[in-house]
């Protein structure tokens, strides 16, 4: 149940967000997805280095690809999205994910706010749509389950896949899913397992983490258009978006979202090699973005 202010505001943005809706196919069409010329000078073989990555990366997504099981991903979903753990605006939550430092990640070991500013900046200076920067800026706060009781960061970071289903060789470290117990189930097993073919990955279900969080607020919560939902809800699922598998899930309407992912990844990634932004005078800019699209609380 949302708060009342939060259903007020969504309902008096209802006719805004008609509006903004449209203008947003309009911009869509000419330049969110337009290629980009933001990682033109970056080695792009220095990042995802996983091989060579340290111990704690692999630590990491060993624990991870081993807890991750349908039966926890079931039981996960009703437990968090069933209540309310915060009440705050969308820069005080980018203020309290700053303390955290992403276990998973081999690219990147400064703070949260750092590297969302630093996306959100590569996106504005590229002239991509308010909504995409806005979208750069909060693609990552869903890590906020870290502080709402999470197990640890293995069901929170990282990097995302299907449970239900064969684990395919796509994802990082295959290896380490012989330690998941439906490694063992052969119903889970097989290609489609309890997926019929072309389901569509709305109907999929994703190991769970930051990404479903932020895209279950920011659908209930805010005013973003589709194409920053699927960004948001797919940012991580790189063993789909980036290694091609799971195209027998796929429907007519994943392709638009695996666009949208497309267009929205480059600067996820390849922006953690820029320098470091200076917080307080990007403030009050990304203040302006969070009003247009969001209640000034929220439920978190
Ligand atoms: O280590 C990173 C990090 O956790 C990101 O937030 C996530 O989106 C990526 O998929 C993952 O590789
Ligand atoms: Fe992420
Ligand atoms: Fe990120």
């Amino acid at each position: 149940m949302l708060a009342p202010e939060v259903t007020e505001y969504i309902k008096q943005a209802g006719n805004k967000m008609d509006a903004i809706s449209d203008d947003v196919d309009e911009v869509n069409k000419i330049k969110y997805d337009e290629a980009s010329t933001f990682d033109a000078g970056k080695d792009k073989a220095k990042f995802r280095q996983y091989d060579d990555a340290c111990d704690r990366v692999k630590n990491f997504y060993a624990e991870q690809h081993k807890k991750q099981t349908l039966a926890y991903n079931l039981a996960i979903r009703k437990q968090v999205l069933g209540k309310v753990n915060a009440r705050m605006s969308v820069w005080e939550a980018l203020e309290m994910l700053n303390t955290l430092v992403d276990e998973s990640d081999p690219d990147t070991s400064v703070g949260q706010i750092e590297h969302l500013l630093q996306t959100a900046e590569a996106i504005r200076r590229d002239g991509k749509p308010d909504w995409m920067q806005l979208t750069g800026l909060i693609h990552d706060l869903g890590k906020l389950l870290c502080f709402f009781g999470a197990e640890g960061q293995w069901d929170v970071v990282g990097d995302t896949f299907v449970v239900g289903c064969k684990f395919p060789r796509e994802i990082i470290y295959p290896d380490t899913f012989a330690a998941n117990p439906d490694s063992h189930d052969p119903k889970l097993q097989t290609e489609l397992g309890i997926y019929e073919p072309h389901c569509g990955l709305d109907n999929a279900i994703l190991s769970w983490g930051h990404d479903q969080y932020i895209y279950e607020i920011c659908k209930a919560q805010s005013t973003l258009p589709k194409a920053a939902l699927s960004m948001l809800r797919y940012h991580s699922f790189y063993p789909w978006h980036r290694e091609g598998a799971y195209r027998h899930l796929m429907n007519d309407e994943d392709e638009e979202q695996l666009k949208a992912v497309n267009a929205f990844n480059p600067y996820d990634l390849y922006s953690k090699s820029d320098s470091p932004p200076v917080v307080a005078e990007l403030k009050p800019y990304y203040q302006s973005l969070i009003a247009k699209y969001f209640p000034a609380v929220v439920e978190w």
